[in-house]
């Protein structure tokens, strides 16, 4: 049979290698130096290699190399195209061959390098055992070989052939026994002249693989079966139905406030059936309310409510809860660039993924279109995209508050990054000047939080100030006038971090709704030093996505759990994150607060992997010692198939003082997690939703109560965490640009004190 040329170069390089499955071939200087000689022969076909080594990079498992992977990146025309420049080169090659064979009988040092390593590696293994070393070739050899079994290199590309990263040390180990032993003389010596390092490495690599191929091949097996067991690759293809439409996927685009949801609400409201994926249960609770009052029947669907409307095709969801087995004719996911949001992401690619629609209305800013563009093309959809501008600029207020929060004027909105910071300023604002404020952070219920921000939005009462966290940036449509960042620095659950320019815009774009009685938007900071922070924020263009958001379904991971034997679920997720593949434009989701929730119920017997995986997608928030006790409770309960009880007292009264707020918010938390369990359970093992339901509302209440008033000193769920407070309650942030500008300052008197000295 006639071979194409693509094949014979493959075979040529396969002959010259004698491999008929390139186990090493990235590895393989020589292969390399043949690409760069075919290269005057074959210029797209180079490319082709390149760009198969360019993609193979991103997956591990694109790196274990059959010939055929790199034929599928050669289109016929690239190959057809370099057909007269391989006939050649053929024979030269095979001439090479025949000089490899028969210089092979009269190594020399300096020809080490040249032999096929397969050659090699046998001769090192069938080879007598060699001459002793000297003490100084020794220690040489010795920190050859340490460093080859601390190379990050070596270790990483060893995954290509199954050997794990944790297996790694102690195969290099075994190998470096190996070369002790046998201390071929020529090998030693070459080795030696090479030193310690990449040249080295780059040397024994393939003399190692080899040897792991000889002497490991059940930890091989065991690995590559895990590792296909963790196959996160294509994630397409795992919607098949969804890939059986062909659907329309239509790309609103742009800034805040230019009527993105506005225009693809409409196509819902539409349709004969619809569904809307929302970011929070506080938006898909006002889309609920807006499509009821316009006459559409729509049902509310959240992780912890469900409103069925009768007759009602349409649903308003939380992305996380959207079915990708029923069948709309038009979905809407707003706040598409989530996509790409580092513990949530996976609900959206989800949504995009495998939603059954028609059409499906994607709203959100520029940064993932590209990405967008690129899922389009592999799942075979339409895309269409409208790009919008925002109805009216957001403009710069230059003045700033000047650093007195007294400056505050009504219809501001005042954005602190903890909560801590929200009650300090609603307490100096109080103090010191006539407004009242309303208040919204993201431990508050939503339910709360619609009340706050109706209080606020209400004309005609004295709460004419919002103080908010960054709860405010996504979905609520606000009378706002003017935003004023307090600060524009976070607490990132690690460290204090800037505030990514992205969320400045998403927050400041609250500023001048369309509708609201301050069509003309503003926004400025409290202090001076921060303004040039927050117009470069504005101003940078949005950063391109170059990865989305994945997660295992419970299959995934129940299937990975069959390759590993009494590991804990905490370890099985840890092992995954290790071990999975991942396409190019995909990462693995953020899962260390599932980790931690699944350690804790490590001590519960008798839950099922799938009960366990479920009980770490509860809401519960993981610093909330109270919170996990309950959580912990619920699932020994679930698990002696015994009802679980809510044995929680309801508060009697609105909160005093800072302590109680804090219970109640904690409580609320408590009573929307069993809300949540009982739509993710057996609903008779969590008979008291009821109550909950009742509960929680009543708290909610309570809550809102409790804001009106609140006028103490905000305390912080962990002791002796607290930051220095100054007289009044109110203590006034410091400034980033300024302190990033400290530190620089200190940097160059050091490096001034360095060169001096
Ligand atoms: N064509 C329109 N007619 C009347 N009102 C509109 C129109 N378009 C948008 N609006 C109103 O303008 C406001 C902002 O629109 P919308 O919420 O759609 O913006 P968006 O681009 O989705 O903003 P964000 O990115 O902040 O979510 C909403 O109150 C919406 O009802
Ligand atoms: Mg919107």
């Amino acid at each position: 049979m006639a071979r194409s040329p693509a094949t014979r170069l493959l075979c040529i390089c396969s002959s010259q290698f004698k491999l008929s499955k390139v186990r090493y071939f990235p590895y393989s200087n020589r292969f390399a130096s043949y690409c760069n000689e075919f290269h005057k022969y074959s210029t797209q076909l180079h490319q082709s290699l390149t760009k198969f080594y360019e993609i193979s990079s991103f997956g591990l498992d694109s790196r274990v190399y059959s010939f055929n992977n790199i034929r599928s990146y050669c289109t016929p025309s690239e190959i057809s195209n370099s057909s007269s420049g391989l006939e050649s080169r053929e024979t030269s090659v095979s001439e090479h061959v025949d000089d490899d064979n028969q210089i092979e009988n009269q190594v020399s040092v300096s020809h080490v390098a040249a032999l096929d390593p397969v050659e090699l590696y046998r001769r090192l293994r069938d080879g007598p055992v060699a001459r002793k070393l000297g003490l100084e070739q020794w220690e040489e050899l010795t920190e050859i070989f340490r460093c080859f079994v601390n190379s990050g290199w070596a270790s990483n590309q060893a995954l290509a052939i199954y050997i794990s990263a944790s297996f790694f040390p102690i195969a290099a180990h075994s190998f470096r026994n190996f070369v002790f032993k046998k201390c071929d003389h020529d090998i030693v010596s070459y080795l030696l002249s090479l030193g310690p390092g990449t040249e080295s490495e780059r040397f024994l690599f393939p003399l190692f693989v080899e040897y792991c191929l000889e002497e490991f091949p059940d930890e091989i097996k065991k690995f590559r079966s895990m590792i296909s067991s963790a196959d996160l690759t294509k994630p397409e293809t795992w919607f098949p139905f969804a890939r059986a439409i062909k659907r329309k996927i239509i790309y609103h685009c742009g800034p805040t406030n230019s009527g993105k949801t506005y225009n693809a609400l409409q196509r819902f409201m539409e349709a004969k059936k619809g569904i809307y994926c929302s970011p929070l249960r506080l938006l898909a609770m006002e889309v609920f309310d807006k499509v009821n009052a316009l006459g559409v029947y729509c049902s509310l669907l959240t992780g912890q409510e469900k409103k069925y409307v009768p007759f009602g095709n349409h649903t308003a969801c939380t992305v996380e809860m959207v079915s990708t087995e029923e069948l709309y004719e038009v979905a809407v996911i707003d706040e598409i660039q989530m996509m790409s949001d580092v513990y949530r992401g996976y609900a959206w690619t989800r949504a995009l993924l495998g939603l059954q629609a028609d059409e499906i209305h994607l709203c959100g800013d520029p940064s993932v279109l590209d990405i967008v563009r690129k899922i389009c093309q592999e799942t075979g959809d339409e895309l269409i995209e409208n790009h919008y501008e925002r109805f009216k600029p957001l403009v710069v207020e230059a003045k700033t508050l000047l650093g007195d929060i007294r400056n505050v004027r009504s219809g501001d909105c005042v954005v602190a990054f903890s909560r801590r910071e929200i009650f300090e300023v609603k307490l100096a604002i109080e103090k010191h000047t006539n407004h009242k404020c309303c208040v919204i952070y993201g431990a508050l219920p939503p339910e709360t939080r619609r009340h706050q921000a109706n209080l606020f939005n209400e004309q005609g009462n004295e709460y004419d100030i919002l103080v908010a966290s960054d709860a405010v940036g996504m979905g609520l449509n606000l009378n706002i006038r003017r935003v004023v960042f307090y600060s524009l620095s976070k607490y990132n659950g690690d460290k204090i971090v800037p505030v990514p320019a992205s969320q400045v815009k998403q927050i400041a774009g609250r500023a001048g709704r369309r509708g609201s009685i301050y069509p003309d938007g503003l926004t400025t900071t409290l202090h001076l030093d921060d303004l040039d922070y927050l117009i470069d924020c504005l101003q940078k263009p949005f950063d391109e996505v170059k990865k989305v958001g994945l997660f295992p379904f419970f299959e995934q991971v129940e299937l990975f759990a069959g390759q590993i034997a009494d590991a804990t679920f905490s370890q099985l997720l840890q092992k995954f994150g290790e071990n999975c593949r991942l396409d190019g434009s995909y990462f693995l989701c953020k899962h260390d607060h599932i980790k931690k929730v699944a350690n804790m119920l490590e001590k519960v017997q008798g839950l099922s992997l799938e009960d366990r995986f479920n009980f770490c997608f509860a809401p519960v928030n993981i610093r909330d010692p109270k919170a996990m006790y309950h959580l912990l409770r619920f699932a020994q309960s679930y698990s002696q198939n015994v009802p679980v009880s809510l044995a929680m007292g309801m508060p009697k009264c609105s909160a005093r003082n800072d302590t109680e707020l804090l219970d109640l918010e904690s409580k609320h938390q408590v009573l929307s997690m069993y809300l949540w369990l009982s739509n993710h359970f057996k609903e008779e093992t969590f008979p008291y939703v009821k109550k909950a339901e009742a509960m929680a509302t009543d708290i909610a209440g309570l809550l809102g109560e409790s804001l009106i008033k609140a006028n103490w000193k905000p305390e912080t769920r962990h002791q002796g965490k607290k930051a220095n407070d100054n007289d009044d309650g109110y203590q006034r942030p410091r400034s980033l640009v300024k302190l990033q500008e400290q530190k620089r300052q200190e940097k160059d008197i050091k490096s001034v004190e360095k060169v001096s000295a």
